[in-house]
């Protein structure tokens, strides 16, 4: 959404009150990740699962219970085609503004050109006469963290810019995709990179690894997978050794099940002395092609801050490096970027803040900084440390989420049940992982359990609001779990001669649900009915009313109606 530079300093920060709303009320807000709406079927894990307390909101209220739109454009993706995810889910929730997204702002500078007049590129290209340009990401068209094509323009733009030695470092993906699409990423990436090779660029694919084993790693859950793809990147070392990452690829799927796309080990592409043919050296040139922040900021502070502790780096390559984006708006990290990221500004919880509403936040690792730092725009830290309160409970490491599916929900939700049975805060706010962390496994039977354990969290959270008399939105950021099968055109299952179905292990473009309630809610207040294309950019002015506040005037209208009730 375009706005008047400028025009943010002028308005105030005061909200009016809310002529039938009151103030005070606890306000527990559920984010169910990944937990969308779709029609009963043996592969609605959701619907398989049992999960009498959101069954119980749907039947219970009618009126109550409804379904937002939390895709494409409704979330600020570039077309409806995109599936929703976390950052742009959060995002929107929190910001109460559709914003045009990373994913959006990065095409229209790759298509106009811009990019490259950029301070970003200008600064990486100073590397081009004399060094290597690097380019570390995701490898597929999942278009949550990247996108194939982007990164296939910006090697031709590079290249056309002065670039004459270009290393890829590629990391599969599986998780947005289907398993074993890294092949056919891999192949289109080698013609690509062979076309260059005509033109007399030196180009080639480096290093590699899966998304969720290599680099990829989040909210510091695990510096080891950071170490990893560290090793294989910048010194040129990984236990896997081979002349091509097809060859790689394919091999390490074959050798182990285990490695699948998510989880490939790392790998390097060596000469044929065995020499890797592109480790990152003093005065080359890194770019880290990710648009998303979340999984790439790990990487951007090992790239950038002289001073990490976290594993030992060996080598400190004095290199020149560019985020596809600013990934941490706090932080200025990177402090070069090909891309300016979206300017959230304005955000519910900064309202809030400013209107003396204390929060509490709590999710377990992986989505910690969801209900936090996407939640806030990107932003981490507080708005202001005297009324707010962020708890995170460490989530698993080193196993799939499929092996412990409960993950912390039950102690996420004791933690917000704490929370608002202390009366030290308004709004308790927490993000529940399972339908999403487990249904990314693509493992039915889990992604069932994980369902259901979340579906207790959420009994264990309506409990304690029931207790204070305070008020509950319960919603999600997205679909996963209520799709977990490749489906045909018509909708059907498909299955190969064996009658065996492919697991989805993606996100949907389903929308997802939205429930109100608890005794603090005023006993007129309903969902409206003139709204039927809301998305999760309306939940925030809902919120803001919900603690007894009129929304801002540029923000998405509430979905929520207040008519006085006759006596
Ligand atoms: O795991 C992730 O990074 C994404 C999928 O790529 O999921 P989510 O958006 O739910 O965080
Ligand atoms: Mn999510
Ligand atoms: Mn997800």
């Amino acid at each position: 959404m375009a706005r008047r530079p400028g025009a943010e300093e002028e308005r105030p920060w005061g909200l009016a009150e809310h002529g039938r709303l009151g103030k005070r009320k606890v306000v527990g807000v559920v984010v169910l990740d990944g937990w969308g709406e779709a029609p009963p079927d043996p592969f609605n894990c959701i619907h398989v699962a049992d999960t009498p307390t959101l069954d119980a909101l749907k039947k219970g209220a009618p009126e109550r219970w409804r379904l937002i739109k939390a895709h494409g454009t409704a979330v600020g993706l570039p077309t409806d085609d995109d599936m929703g995810n976390s950052e742009v889910g959060h995002n929107a929730l929190g910001a109460g503004q559709i914003y045009a997204q990373g994913a959006k702002l990065v095409d229209l500078a790759l298509d106009s050109g811009k990019i490259y007049e950029g301070e970003g590129f200008k600064y990486i290209q100073q590397s081009f006469d004399t060094g290597t340009l690097h380019l570390i990401g995701l490898l597929s068209d999942g278009g949550v963290h990247s996108r194939i094509d982007q990164l296939q323009l910006l090697l031709k733009g590079a290249s056309e810019h002065g670039a004459k030695r270009i290393r890829v470092h590629i990391l599969t993906d599986g998780r947005d995709v289907l398993d074993g699409s890294s092949v056919t990423f891999v192949e289109t990436l080698e013609n690509d990179l062979a076309k260059l090779q005509e033109k007399g660029v030196d180009a080639r694919i480096a290093s590699g690894g899966g998304r969720m084993y290599v680099t990829m790693d989040r909210y510091e859950n695990d510096w080891q997978v950071v170490k990893r793809g560290w090793d294989a990147q910048v010194l040129g070392e990984a236990p896997h050794k081979f002349p091509s990452a097809l060859e790689a690829v394919k091999k390490l799927r074959d050798d182990d099940p285990k490695a699948n796309d998510q989880y490939l080990p790392p790998f390097v592409v060596v000469d044929e002395s065995g020499k890797p043919v592109g480790p990152i050296v003093d005065g080359d040139a890194v770019v880290t092609f990710n648009f998303r922040a979340d999984r790439m900021v790990m990487l951007a502070k090992a790239l950038e801050y002289e001073d990490l502790d976290k594993f030992d780096r060996v080598r400190f390559p004095r290199i020149r490096y560019a985020g596809m984006l600013q990934y941490d708006g706090e932080l200025k990290l990177p402090s070069h970027y090909l891309v300016a990221p979206p300017e959230i500004e304005r955000t519910s919880g900064e309202y809030l803040a400013h209107n003396g509403v204390r929060t509490y936040a709590c999710s377990e690792t992986v989505k910690f900084g969801h209900v936090t730092f996407f939640w806030n725009g990107n932003r981490s830290g507080y708005f202001n440390p005297n009324l707010e309160r962020y708890e995170e409970i460490p989530s698993d490491t080193g196993i799939p989420f499929n092996v412990q599916p409960r993950m912390k929900a039950v102690e996420v939700a004791e933690k917000a049940r704490d929370a608002i049975l202390s009366g030290k805060f308004d709004q308790v706010r927490v993000n529940i992982p399972n339908a999403d962390m487990v249904g990314h496994t693509g493992d039915l039977e889990a992604t069932i359990a994980g369902c259901k354990a979340a579906d207790e969290a959420v009994k264990i959270i309506l409990d304690a609001i029931e207790q204070v008399g305070g008020i509950f939105v319960v919603t999600a950021d997205h679909g996963n779990a209520e799709d977990m099968v490749k489906r045909d055109k018509s909708g059907k299952p498909i299955r190969d001669k064996d009658g065996n179905v492919q697991p989805l292990t993606s996100h949907t473009l389903n929308p997802v649900p939205i429930a109100i309630g608890g005794p603090g809610l005023a006993p007129g207040a309903t969902f409206r009915e003139d709204l039927p294309d809301a998305g999760l950019a309306n939940v925030a002015a809902t919120l803001i009313n919900l603690h007894g506040f009129e929304a801002p005037r540029h923000y998405e209208p509430t979905l929520i109606q207040v008519s006085p009730v006759p006596f």
